[in-house]
């Protein structure tokens, strides 16, 4: 049985601020400049405690505000590294799963606060270069955002655990909440370090066993992070991490019939095919795999004339090039009626231009570039797209330029076709669709809102008038898994606005709650009778 010791009291890491003159700013740029200047570091696959280089093609991981800079050498998982994390994992499972709930707590709290401390530095640098992160963003998600994880998800287990039935004189009886039999896939997206440190270490807390498999574009952090589970006391083979694309891991992990769940964050389009390919195997399993995915989104803000107007424009700008919109919360589509529009439509455009955009190392800047190639080009054949046809207008940017690092600029578009693609299509990068309403509309524009994108993730509504506000939360009750009003759709926080959403962007299990944790749990009842029957006759048969 689990243990119902108290657990200690979780509280939000404090974020820091990295002014100019801070301690924290000159340690951070330390150890910036260290991992800068390390020159290709080898990046291993993670098997049994082991660490040794994966057998498959070999990739660099770069700088996205300098694309020419290695931090690190790796290569992609092959089927024989698979099979051998795959053995490696089911080695671990007896003992882990027999490990008391408190000493797997203990190993996250640790981790917590060696993160809270010495290896804070470590993770935000790593974040930064690697995922093209400016320290404010680092800061939010390498170090807050995990250290909550780990220290929530703590109190969280603990109160399953001691989520129990009721108990009748003579019958003593009692749920255990055992690991799933088997192993967990963890596969975890490139733009949020803290995602990636959650998806295995989640089931793990609740005594499973994890393949987990980082973005290649992620794997700078990544590295850190095992080595910073290693160091609070993760045995061997608990979490075993394979680098690479993911495909050959795949078509050993998604056959083996010991596959007990997907823990998956990323794009709806990975996830359908994760999904779809469990679906075809489903008679090969042992059990009935749990899939957890948390995916894309086309996040919305829309403001009532109601609305006071300076408030929009931060959110927007803050909301939808923060991390240049790669985060699945970004205000990628915003509907503003004309009044409104009138009043801000300047101040918004000078701001964006005037964003600075730049390398990360250089903290004065608002943001960088985006991810790689692929994200860099996605947005160019955009800018192409728009150019040529009639119905839409870009406002400032549309321009990408990758001769340093991928850098595309902070883009709004206008326009007055609310079928257009950009009100409908997740980019993942600075681009913000506007769309200008009729004051009199709001209500249809509500109802636009719910119906031109197939996500359901995040939105934001902007009001004074409540009756206003009232109305965005019925008309929009099943349009986004977190909502806000009058704030902009992104920064969640572990235990204040628990995450995730519905239609195409999940299975909305909220990550960083109770409700994600109890998915790798396999609950046992257990009733004891404490004096048993000896009369197989009933009242009535008298
Ligand atoms: N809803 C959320 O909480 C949330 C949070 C972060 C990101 N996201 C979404 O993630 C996406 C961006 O992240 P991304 O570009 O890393 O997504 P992605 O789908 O391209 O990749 C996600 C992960 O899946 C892996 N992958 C791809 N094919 C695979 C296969 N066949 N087998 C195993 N692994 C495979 C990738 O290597 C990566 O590790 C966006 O759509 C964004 O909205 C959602
Ligand atoms: N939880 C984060 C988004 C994570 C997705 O990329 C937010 O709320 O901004």
């Amino acid at each position: 049985m689990d243990a119902s010791t108290t657990v200690p009291v979780p509280v939000n890491e404090k974020v820091l601020g990295y002014a100019p003159g801070s301690s924290e700013r000159a340690s951070l740029e330390a150890r910036l400049k260290e991992l800068a200047g390390a020159g290709p570091i080898e990046l291993t696959a993670t098997i049994g405690g082991q660490q040794r280089p994966a057998g498959g093609a070999s990739f660099d991981v770069t700088m996205p505000s300098d694309r020419h800079h290695v931090l690190g050498r790796s290569a992609a998982a092959s089927t024989d590294d698979a099979r051998a994390a795959i053995d490696a994992a089911l080695a671990a499972a007896p003992a882990w799963a027999a490990t008391p709930f408190d000493e797997r707590a203990a190993i996250m709290l640790r981790a917590a606060d060696l993160l809270a401390g010495p290896w804070r530095d470590t993770l935000n640098a790593a974040t930064m270069l690697g995922q093209g992160k400016t320290i404010q963003q680092a800061e939010i998600d390498a170090a807050c955002e995990l250290i909550d994880f780990l220290r929530f998800n703590v109190s969280y287990a603990q109160k399953i655990y001691s989520e129990q039935p009721l108990s009748v004189p003579g019958v003593w009886n009692r749920v255990e909440y055992r690991p799933l039999e088997g192993f967990v896939y963890a596969i975890t997206p490139f733009n949020f370090t803290a995602i990636a440190g959650n998806l295995p270490t989640a089931p793990a807390l609740m005594g499973n066993v994890v393949v987990w498999k980082p973005s290649p574009t992620q794997q700078f952090a990544a590295e850190f992070t095992m080595r910073l589970l290693e160091a609070a006391g993760l045995p061997p083979g608990v979490i075993n991490m394979l680098p690479g694309d993911g495909i050959d891991l795949s078509s050993v992990a998604l056959a083996d019939p010991r596959l007990a769940g997907i823990h998956f964050t990323g794009s709806t389009r990975t996830f359908q095919h994760l999904w779809g390919t469990v679906g075809a195997n489903i008679n090969a399993y042992h059990g009935y795999p749990r899939i957890v995915g948390e995916t894309g989104g086309k996040d919305f803000l829309i403001a009532h004339p109601s609305a006071d107007p300076e408030p929009i424009v931060t959110a927007l700008v803050r909301g939808a090039f923060e991390y240049s919109g790669q985060k699945c919360s970004a205000a990628s589509r915003a509907y503003l009626p004309q009044s409104i529009w009138t009043k801000i439509k300047d101040e918004l455009i000078d701001t964006t231009a005037a964003l600075p955009v730049g390398d990360v190392r250089d903290l004065a800047n608002f943001t960088s570039a985006v991810i790689d190639e692929r994200a860099f080009r996605k947005h160019h054949q955009l800018f192409d797209r728009i150019a040529a046809g009639t119905d839409a207008t870009v406002l400032t940017g549309g321009t990408a330029d990758d001769s340093q690092g991928w850098f595309v600029t902070p883009t709004l578009i206008n326009s007055d076709n609310p079928q257009h693609e950009i009100f409908r299509d997740e980019y993942f990068g600075p681009i913000l669709g506007i769309h200008v309403y009729p004051d009199d509309q709001y209500e249809q524009t509500l109802d636009l809102v719910d119906s031109s994108a197939p996500y359901a993730l995040t939105g934001a509504v902007f009001a004074t008038d409540r009756a206003a506000v009232e109305s965005a939360h019925q008309r929009l009750r099943f349009a986004a898994g977190n909502f806000y009003v009058n704030d902009r759709p992104t920064g969640s926080i572990v235990g204040q606005q628990p995450f995730g959403g519905a239609r195409a962007s999940g299975t909305n299990d909220k990550a960083g709650s109770m409700w994600n944790l109890i998915r790798w749990a396999s609950p046992r009842a257990i009733k004891e009778t404490l004096v048993p029957p000896t009369d197989h006759r009933y009242p009535h048969m008298s």
